[in-house]
């Protein structure tokens, strides 16, 4: 292996120490910077195949701040965390690390956590490549159509959601910028939905009369180049541009990313994707619209808007929606709700769902982790193809062979006849193994050969036989820790973990929970034979404020509740307070698609505990059992000795046991 790894921490030992574990597993290390400015000129000089990177530096700059420019350039990159502040970990997580590593290291976490990462990383790559390459020929299409300009923005818009994820288009033709003429946007209002937004709605929104409208516009001086602003920068370009503002604060986004795109008649337009998110924009993202440009250019360009010459005349005068065009037709059937995170989530189903990909899907329990892969299934090829579903914790470990991959009649006792296994039964079809962390070992190992080699033999057949199944796996579990810890395949999770999708709790998509729980008081009132009279507004401020441990099944069984003890009569009152017996803590999910699984902070922290109680026993060790004087496990660890006691009794590390 000759892949360069540098290493950003300014803690020489800690640096050091791993060093050691990537030259001896055979990397080569490029260098150790103590700061993002001495890391920066590495990553000038060598070209590092991978970072690992800690949080808090020497100098201003953090981690976090490097880890965007090394976002922007493709280089992978790992953090090193000793910091369990989960603000701190959230921001860290909406840079899109490839990993976390947590301080004290074990060499074969810090191995297993590389070898994720560069696999993740290359086939990341891969995909968006096979994407894009789609996405133009697509955007091609479009232009080519003998539609309007309107409905060929539609569909554009909505094929470039995925890859440019935004809330809100805003799209200027420069002259009328400089005129102060037009407004013309289309919001995010569902998936495949949008409202077009013209000046009238614009000033509906906001409240504005024309007069102060016309105002803002004299005051603003619009950016016509490229740019991705987000977090503070984009506060800061809010306050040197009026619209801009104006914009932020009636549609709460909080990034922006222009790109101007010059139409085969010369004219420019710009194009200003915004979003909720204050953290979505990137150097890639700036990029692929720029490649994009010859295929925007020409779906803007055709026919200039109506009404656009006169201001007091809205371009899009009503809600229009993406799926009345053909060939975009609403595909998530049985899925409700319109939150960002959601939508997010549906963009990825949807990019992913034509491919035989295998897909993996992390979220908590109850999150919608089984809908989902029914909605991926539908969306595929194979969607008349049969879905077949196996839950791996449901299921006696010695029957889940047989129930996989069948069995020949006498192959064991009691195998009265032949039996035809669950892949066999998913043929053209997928196969959704639910709570895949649930697997045993030796079928782990199995299941690895049906994704590789694409065969299966049935317990007691003679020989194999050719399958073809798309593999679609679920769990609530961290595996990256079962990984570690040996519960789990690490080959197995590479093969799995090509796409994964990670559902956020109910809890951090709260403008879900009224949307849901109509739809389930509507269903569970059909059901119940009952008339549905609507929610009592306090019922729905209880369910939103509540903190849905269970999530989404939580909710329903609620409702269902909610639906029984009603009258038929009244619309629907919780009658029983929400049960407060289980508490969780949040769980930390990254939103973004390509990275990270779900952990939550009690998983951090133990992880943190357990290596570092292993790294102490291992020095106490080391130190014959010594902790004070010369050579004592405190000099070797450079902590007072009673800190490293207090440690210990919090460890739980007895002298006595070692
Ligand atoms: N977005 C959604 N809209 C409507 N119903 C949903 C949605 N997501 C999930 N549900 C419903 O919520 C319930 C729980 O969803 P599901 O079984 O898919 O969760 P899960 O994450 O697979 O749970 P577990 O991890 O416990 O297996 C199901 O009845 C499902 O139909």
């Amino acid at each position: 292996m000759t892949e360069q790894v540098l290493i950003v921490e300014d803690e020489f030992i800690v640096a050091n120490d791993l060093m050691l574990i990537l030259e001896k597993a055979g990397y080569k290390v490029c260098g150790i910077a103590a700061s993002v400015e001495e890391a920066r000129a590495i990553i000038r000089e060598n070209k590092p195949g991978m970072v690992l990177l800690d949080i808090y530096l020497k100098g201003k700059l953090t981690g976090i701040d490097l880890a965007h420019e090394l976002r922007e350039q493709h280089i992978p990159f790992v953090y090193l965390s000793a910091n369990s502040n989960q603000r701190v970990l959230e921001a860290a997580k909406a840079t899109g690390p490839y990993g976390f590593l947590v301080k004290p290291f074990r060499a074969k976490d810090v191995l297993i956590t590389l070898d994720i990462a560069r696999y993740r990383h290359k086939h990341s790559l891969e995909f968006s490549l096979r994407q894009e390459a789609l996405l133009q020929e697509k955007l091609t299409a479009i232009s080519t159509q003998p539609f309007d300009r309107e409905k060929k923005m539609f569909m554009a818009i909505s094929i470039l959601q995925p890859f440019i994820p935004f809330d809100l288009l805003v799209v200027n033709n420069i002259k009328n910028i400089q005129e102060h003429r037009s407004f013309e946007a289309f919001l995010r209002i569902g998936f495949d939905e949008y409202q077009a937004i013209g000046v009238s709605e614009l000033l509906t929104i906001t409240g504005l009369r024309m007069q102060e409208w016309n105002k803002i516009q004299t005051e603003t001086i619009s950016t016509i180049t490229p740019a991705c602003i987000n977090n503070t920068e984009f506060q800061k370009a809010c306050e040197a541009d009026p619209i801009k503002k104006l914009v932020a604060t009636a549609f709460q986004v909080n990034a922006v990313l222009t790109q101007p795109v010059t139409t085969g008649a010369g004219e420019t337009y710009v194009l200003s994707f915004f979003n909720r998110s204050s953290d979505t924009w990137h150097a890639g993202h700036l990029a692929l619209l720029q490649r994009l440009q010859p295929s925007l250019g020409s779906i803007i360009s055709q026919e200039p808007i109506a009404g656009n010459e006169d201001p007091s005349t809205a371009p899009y005068k009503n809600a229009r929606s993406g799926t009345e065009n053909p060939g975009v037709i609403s595909r998530f059937e049985g899925i409700v709700g319109n939150s960002h995170q959601l939508l997010a989530v549906l963009d990825q189903v949807a990019q992913v769902a034509p491919f035989d990909t295998s897909v993996l899907i992390l979220g908590e329990s109850g999150t919608g982790k089984e809908r989902i892969a029914h909605s991926l299934h539908h969306m595929s090829a194979r969607g008349s193809k049969p879905f077949i579903k196996v839950n791996c914790a449901a299921l006696p470990p010695t029957l889940i062979e047989s129930e996989l991959f069948g069995h020949e009649k006498g192959a064991f006792t009691g195998a009265t006849d032949r039996r035809v296994g669950k892949f066999e039964q998913a043929n053209d079809g997928t196969i959704f193994l639910d709570e895949i962390g649930e697997m045993p070992l030796e079928l782990q190992v199995k299941l690895l050969r049906v994704l590789q080699e694409k065969e299966i033999e049935r317990i007691g057949g003679r020989s194999s036989f050719k399958i073809n199944v798309r593999i679609v796996a679920a769990t609530n579990r961290h595996l990256e820790r079962e990984v570690a810890e040996g519960r789990f395949r690490l080959d197995l999770y590479y093969r799995l973990n090509v796409f994964p999708i990670i559902l956020p709790p109910l809890r951090e998509r709260r403008e879900d929970i009224k949307h849901l729980a109509h739809h389930f008081a509507a269903l569970a009132c059909h059901r119940n034979r009952k008339a549905f009279n609507g929610i009592t507004p306090k019922m729905v401020a209880e369910l939103e404020t509540w903190n849905w441990p269970g999530n989404i099944r939580e909710l329903e069984n609620v409702i269902e509740q909610a639906v029984i003890l009603n009258d038929g009569i009244s619309p629907l009152e919780l009658k029983r307070p929400l049960n407060t017996g289980v508490v969780r803590e949040p769980v930390l999910l990254s939103p973004l698609q390509n990275v990270s699984t779900a952990q939550s902070l009690t998983d951090i922290r133990k992880m943190q505990d357990d290596t570092e109680r292993e790294y102490i026993i291992s020095i106490l060790r080391k130190a014959n059992g010594r902790i004070r004087g010369e050579g004592g496990a405190a000099q070797l660890l450079n902590l007072k000795p009673t800190t490293l006691e207090s440690k210990m009794l919090k460890l739980g590390i007895k002298k006595d046991n070692l």
